[in-house]
């Protein structure tokens, strides 16, 4: 699952490197992403997987080291539009219901049709549930209403932490479709996983951080 390179990838790390309390935390990291390419980030726990995520989308700065997007210095101002972020806390307001939580979502992004909120609850399995508030779903209901946001909101590049956290054998199978669907259509993804993936479309780049 790796794009033929080009001169200026669409995200690129150069001896990025994290540490706290001056313990290295991992780095020098360095990996390029090209759009159509997916790239697994691999390791146990707390080997720094979702602290690389929080620098990405710029929650966290690293000590050293350069990111690129497009090939200028990484700034949100510069990717908002085009990436898309879904980590352990998924952004969803529990009192609503999934379809509410979809159309704030989608409203962000100026976008109102309600008939693909529909589609999108279709197929992350949420049928029955589409009117319930989210406070009442389970564990991997949740993270089904958040994995639906990538079906909705347009993104070059979906940052996904541990996206098969809580999900059964078919909620697996769905975040691989969705992936494989992204890149087939030149999207590209970074995506945290304790390890042992499976993809249909191709092998994917993987970057293993060591706790
Ligand atoms: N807010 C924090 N303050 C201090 N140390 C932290 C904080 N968050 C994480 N750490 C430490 O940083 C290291 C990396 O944590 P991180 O959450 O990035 O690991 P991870 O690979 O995502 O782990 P997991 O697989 O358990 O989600 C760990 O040693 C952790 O204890």
């Amino acid at each position: 699952m790796t794009a033929s390179p080009s001169a200026t990838p669409l995200l690129e790390a150069r001896a990025l490197s994290f540490h706290r309390q001056d313990e290295p935390v991992f780095g020098p990291l360095d990996f390029r992403l090209e759009a159509g390419e997916l790239t697994l980030i691999e390791g146990d726990n707390g080997s720094g997987k979702t602290t690389l995520m929080r620098i990405l989308t710029g929650l966290l700065r690293p000590e050293e080291g350069e990111l690129l997007w497009r090939g200028q210095p990484l700034s949100w101002d510069r990717c908002s539009g085009e990436v898309l972020f879904l980590g352990h806390q998924l952004g969803l307001k529990t009192e609503l219901s999934p379809r509410e939580n979809l159309a704030f979502a989608i409203g962000l992004y100026g976008q109102h049709n309600l008939a693909r909120i529909n589609e999108a609850l279709t197929l992350v399995g949420l049928t029955g549930y589409e009117d319930e508030a989210v406070r009442k779903l389970s564990a991997g209901q949740k993270k089904r209403v958040a994995l639906a946001r990538l079906l909705l909101i347009p993104a070059s590049l979906w940052l996904l932490d541990e996206p098969y956290a809580n999900l059964d054998r078919t909620g697996i199978e769905l975040v691989n479709r969705l992936l494989e669907a992204h890149i087939a259509q030149g999207g590209a993804a970074l995506v945290t996983s304790h390890g042992a993936v499976q993809f249909h479309g191709g092998e994917p780049q993987r970057i293993r951080l060591h706790a």
